[in-house]
Parts: structure tokens; C-alpha cells; sequence
């Protein structure tokens, strides 16, 4: 990890809890990105509050030193955002501490309760890169959801009716999650949601509903427009807090399955069907009038590079090429046909360009090996370079691919394009 470790303050007097905490940490958040401090008192949490800078802290209420919630108090004025863990719930506690500003409560019953807290860090780690619009056209309201999502450190945009937000969603396509109300000016909540619908599927944006308990048939119709889900006013801070987690845990889930289905597992590039069904769609959309080049490539002798150094340095090599096509192709789709072989699409390059650049990636490959254990290690590639297009993307690939057999023929480590074959 390149940027400094996120700095967590735990501060609890039971040993037994510190233990557990201590234990979660290691389980839930990793070590390359977190530093997490432990102390037992309210005097040792103000002095490390005075040395270090804090991304969160979970904080005990009752310590021998600060038995009524002082260290709470101090975590906040520094603007630290606090998960607070208490012995005991009553509505009365509940109410005071959320009115304090606090990221959430967890009641110390079990390890369940822990493993919530310190989730709850990682996933505010999670929030301060996702944009999240609310829609209302209340000042008063607005300000409400605005500041409880703040709490929880995400980046909030604001729109005062349905008009606005499309024109701020236009602006911010990355939005992942949008709060709308229902009535407003200009455009209501289910004529934004139809709009966006238009725009945007479930998976990749969540919408919430928001609608009053008089019109509880609002929370239905909705859904139907094409909400994720809805939240009647009024609503507790943790309910609009769950529903929004909820959410969002759904769409990176949904996420994380389209990745994997679409992602090699050891590479990480893109896989066969991935270059097929976009790769494809991106051929069968280009500009007839334009260039399109393919190209194939394939590792030199790989099958002795495996039996000299082992199948695990063979797997070394081949994250070490993906990492390499990455950084020097980024502008295009890289993806693992299979095995020891690569696939280039570069849709808007001539022969003469896709030549150049898959040349200069060869010798790129050449001269970078990687390491070994302590011996450095280097290999070759072939590849095969075509720009004449065919009825299809898979043409394309067969063309490449026999150029490609020529490179190999001609004593590897060549590049063959169309002219030279
Ligand atoms: N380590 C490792 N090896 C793999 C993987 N997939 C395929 N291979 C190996 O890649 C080798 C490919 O060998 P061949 O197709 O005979 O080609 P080659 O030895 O590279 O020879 P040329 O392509 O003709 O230069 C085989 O030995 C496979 O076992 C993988 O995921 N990891």
C-alpha cells in the first residue's frame, strides 16, 4: 500500500474485551492498511489523541477515569468519528449518544457485537469514496439525511428536486446510491426514478425511497417505479443507516460476482468470455471507417520455463505479464485467453500503430524479468498483429492467432503483423 495506514483508537478497560476486539481487528481489518492503538483509560486516549491523527475510534463509555461518557466527548470535539461501545442499552442512553454525533452504538453482549464494531470501520473506509445523492426539496430534511450520512463518511451531493438530480447525476455518474423524496417541484420522486431507471440498472445504482406513514402505498409504488427500497418518514438514524448499508453491501456483492465471473483468477486481467461478450460488442459497435487492431501473444518455451523453475514460478511469470500489459495498455481491453495466452484489443489503431506498440512491449518484456526468490529471471513473447478486419471478432483472433504460429515459427520472441506475415 502506497498511502499511510489508517490510524484506529480502541479504548476499553476490560481485559477480556480488549481481548476480543484485539482479536477481531486481526480477523476483519488488514494490517497494511490500519494501525490500531489499544488503551485502557480515558488519560492514556487523550494523550495518543494529542500525538496521532484518527480515522475512527471505538470507544467505552464507562472507564474508571471518564465513568459518565467523557472520552466519547473528547473523541468527538476532535472530530474523530466514534463508534461507542456500551454495557447497558436504555431509549434514554440511545437518544443522548446519537445526539452527540456518534457513528453508531454496539451493546457489549457478545463477540458478534465486536465484530460489528470493527467491521463498521472498514466499511467507513469504504464510504468516503462513495457519492450518495438525497433528493428533497425540505431544506430541513435534506440537512437531516445529509448529516447522518456524513457520519458515516460518505461524499454527499445535494438536489432539491427531480430535474436537479438527474442534471447532478448527469455530472456524477459514479453515484452509487440515491435518497429521493417523493413530493417536489419540478419533478417527483417517481418520475426521477423512472428517469434513472432509463439510465441505470439496480446493480449499479441504488435507489431509496423516502415516504411518509400517512401514504404508506407510496413505499410500494416506488419499489415498482424501480426503487431498491424506501424508508417511511419518520425514520430512526439507524434505520436509514441499515437500509443504506444494506443496499450498498447488495450492489458490491453483485459487484464482486460480475468480477469474478468476468476477471481470470490469477491474473486478474480479463477473461476469455469477458474479451468475447465486450470485446466482441466493442468490435461490432466500431466505426466501420476506422482501424481496429488485434493482438495475440504467447510465452516462449513456457512449458520448459515450468519444468526449470517449478509451476509456481509459472504462475509468478504470468501475473508478472498481466501486471505488465496493464500498466502498458491501460487505455485497452487486456485479457488471458487461456494458459500462456494474451489477447490486445486496440480499436482505433492502424497496422503500422498496433506494430509499434506490441514491438515495444516485447522488448519491454525481454529486458523486465522478476524475481525469484534472490535470482532474476527473464522469458521471451511472441505475438501476432492484425488490423484486417473479418465478419467477426473471433475472425480477427484467427488471424492473429496465425500470425501469432508464424512468430513462433520464425524463432519466437518476433512480432508478425499483417505486412510481415
Ligand atoms: N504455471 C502455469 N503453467 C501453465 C498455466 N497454464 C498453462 N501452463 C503451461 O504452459 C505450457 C504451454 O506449453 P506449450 O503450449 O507446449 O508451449 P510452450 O512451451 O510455451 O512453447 P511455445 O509456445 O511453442 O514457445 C504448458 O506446459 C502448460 O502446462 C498456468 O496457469 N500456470
Amino acid at each position: 500500500m502506497t498511502g499511510k495506514k489508517k490510524r484506529v483508537l480502541v479504548v476499553e478497560d476490560s481485559p477480556i474485551v480488549l481481548k476480543i476486539i484485539g482479536h477481531m481487528v486481526r480477523q476483519e481489518l488488514d494490517e497494511s492498511l490500519y494501525e490500531v492503538d489499544f488503551v485502557d483509560s480515558m488519560a492514556a486516549a487523550s494523550q495518543l489523541m494529542e500525538e496521532h491523527t484518527y480515522f475512527a475510534a471505538l470507544a467505552d463509555l464507562n472507564l474508571p477515569d471518564a465513568p459518565n461518557g467523557e472520552v466519547v466527548d473528547s473523541v468527538l470535539a476532535k472530530g474523530i468519528p466514534c463508534i461507542v461501545l456500551t454495557g447497558t442499552y436504555s431509549e434514554e442512553r440511545r437518544e443522548s449518544l446519537l445526539k452527540l454525533g456518534i457513528v453508531d452504538y454496539v451493546v457489549k453482549e457478545s463477540r458478534f457485537s465486536y465484530a460489528y464494531a470493527v467491521k463498521l470501520v472498514n466499511r467507513l473506509a469504504l464510504n468516503e469514496f462513495i457519492k450518495v445523492l438525497v433528493v428533497e426539496d425540505s431544506t430541513t430534511a435534506r440537512n437531516y439525511v445529509k448529516g447522518l450520512l456524513e457520519q458515516h463518511l460518505f461524499q454527499v451531493l445535494e438536489a432539491e428536486n427531480g430535474l436537479q438530480a438527474l442534471d447532478i447525476y448527469k455530472q456524477h455518474p459514479e453515484i452509487r446510491l440515491i435518497i429521493t423524496d417523493y413530493h417536489m417541484p419540478e419533478m417527483d420522486g417517481f418520475e426521477l426514478v423512472r428517469e434513472i431507471r432509463g439510465q441505470s440498472d439496480k446493480t449499479d445504482l441504488a435507489i431509496i425511497g423516502l415516504s411518509s406513514v400517512e401514504k404508506s402505498a407510496l413505499s410500494a409504488k416506488f419499489i415498482k417505479n424501480g426503487a431498491n427500497d424506501f424508508l417511511q418518514k419518520p425514520f430512526f438514524p439507524e434505520e436509514l443507516h441499515c437500509r443504506v448499508i444494506h443496499n450498498l453491501e447488495s450492489i458490491e456483492l453483485i459487484q464482486a460476482l460480475n468480477d469474478a465471473a468476468n476477471s481470470d483468477y490469477l491474473t486478474k486481467l480479463y477473461n476469455r468470455r469477458y474479451l468475447f461478450d465486450v470485446g466482441g460488442a466493442q468490435y461490432d459497435h466500431a466505426q466501420p471507417n476506422k482501424p481496429f487492431a488485434v493482438a495475440l501473444m504467447d510465452i516462449d518455451h513456457f512449458k520448459a520455463f515450468n519444468d526449470n523453475y517449478g509451476h509456481e514460478a509459472g504462475d509468478a511469470m504470468l501475473v508478472h505479464v498481466g501486471q505488465l500489459l496493464k500498466e502498458s495498455f491501460s487505455r485497452f481491453l487486456v485479457a488471458r485467453m487461456g494458459g500462456e495466452e494474451f489477447c490486445v484489443l486496440l480499436p482505433g489503431l492502424s497496422q503500422n500503430q498496433a506494430y509499434t506498440l506490441m514491438n515495444n512491449f516485447r522488448t519491454r518484456f525481454e529486458d523486465e524479468g522478476m524475481y525469484l526468490g534472490d535470482e532474476y529471471i527473464q522469458a521471451t513473447i511472441s505475438i501476432g498483429v492484425t488490423s484486417m478486419k473479418g465478419d467477426n471478432l473471433d475472425s480477427m483472433i484467427a488471424t492473429a492467432d496465425e500470425l501469432l504460429y508464424r512468430a513462433k515459427e520464425v524463432g519466437r520472441n518476433f512480432v508478425i503483423g499483417d505486412d510481415s506475415a
